[in-house]
């Protein structure tokens, strides 16, 4: 067995003027796992991603990629290595294969067979001979895979490969790096979507304003989450919210989009809500308002505009 750690950050920081983009972090990633590094906006996640790809230089702290650092094994420690940071970048007016040809050139060339083989992989081969230009935005980024996947790397570093895309686009995405972590990969990905991470990922960092905020598995980060929240309409909302008053095992709030907020395990929220019909009061809707592990990133990551529906305790009219 390989104990070797894909990669192995230490106290990494990067500091901008009075900014510390990276704080302090460090992320370990086994070979062989789907690591995601979650954040919003600013987090500090590509600043991160381009200090790994030597691409800027931390002022404090280790990266080693394979055992190996920048210091020791200067541009080598990429051996094994491939991604992109942000968007993959073609040349609109040759075919997908001709850009690939050119890539796979510059590199040395590749093994026969090896460039058909990626394009299979994320699904390509149909569209390869047509030229870049016309691709949508979520084909360049299976192109930017295949790229990437043309140097046969260990490691993989995709800067949140989803973004920008449509669903279908998403779904797509999602299934490539799926499939290439059934093949043995490791991946280390960055996104700023929960669900995109707890769908794929083994293990994750959620960062915010350059720290880490958790460190662990999706099945750790599962323990943490708060009860779900559901919105709810009834046609008395003022004799709704006195009806929740002696039910200690969930909240009942107004938010200040008037809707009723209902947080609290499934099972009494349900008890709650046949009480409700019980006492002829019209249900009008009740729908979630985001999934347990969603509300617990937003929590952690203290993003102030999704506090309405997410902090029950900072609502009005809490009856508890
Ligand atoms: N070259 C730079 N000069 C100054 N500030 C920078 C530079 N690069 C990044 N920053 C700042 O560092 C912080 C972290 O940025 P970074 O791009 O790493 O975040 P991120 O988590 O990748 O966000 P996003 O999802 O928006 O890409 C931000 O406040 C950003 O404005």
């Amino acid at each position: 067995m390989n104990d070797i750690l894909a990669v192995d950050a230490q106290g990494v920081t990067k500091t901008y003027g009075s900014l510390r983009a990276v704080d302090d972090i460090s992320v370990r990633v086994a070979a062989g796992e789907v690591y995601g590094v979650l954040g919003p906006n600013g987090a500090g996640k590509t600043t991160f991603l381009r200090m790994l790809f030597g691409l800027i230089r931390p002022d404090a702290g280790t990266i080693r990629v394979f055992g190996k650092t920048w210091e020791d094994s200067g541009v080598r420690v990429l051996d094994g290595v491939a991604g992109f940071i942000e968007s993959p970048r073609f040349y609109p007016y040759l075919t997908g294969r001709q850009n690939l040809e050119g890539l796979a050139l510059l590199d040395g060339g590749t093994p026969t067979g090896l460039l058909e083989e990626v394009l299979d992989v994320v699904e390509m081969s149909e569209r390869a001979d047509q030229k870049v230009g016309g691709y949508s935005y979520g084909m360049r980024q299976r192109l930017g895979v295949a790229a990437s996947l043309l140097r046969e790397p260990r490691l993989l570093v995709l800067d949140e490969p989803a973004n920008g895309l449509d669903p279908a686009g998403i779904r797509d995405m999602r299934a490539l790096v799926k499939r290439l972590a059934g093949r043995g990969l490791t991946v280390l990905l960055s996104s700023h979507d929960m669900e995109e991470v707890e769908e794929i990922c083994d293990n994750v960092t959620i960062m915010t304003r350059g720290t880490v905020a958790f460190h662990g598995t999706i099945a750790q980060l599962r323990t943490m989450a708060p009860d779900p929240g559901h919105v709810l309409a009834t046609t008395d909302d003022v004799r709704a919210l006195k009806l929740a008053e002696n039910r200690f095992a969930i909240t009942v709030a107004r938010d200040p989009g008037a809707a009723l907020i209902v947080t609290g395990p499934p099972t009494e929220v349900s008890s709650y809500v046949g009480s409700l019909v019980s006492a002829d009061i019209g249900l009008l809707a009740l729908t979630p308002t985001r999934t347990p592990l969603e509300a617990l990133f937003f929590m952690l990551t203290d993003d102030p505009t999704h506090q309405s529906l997410d902090r029950p305790a900072q609502l009005q009219d809490t009856l508890r």
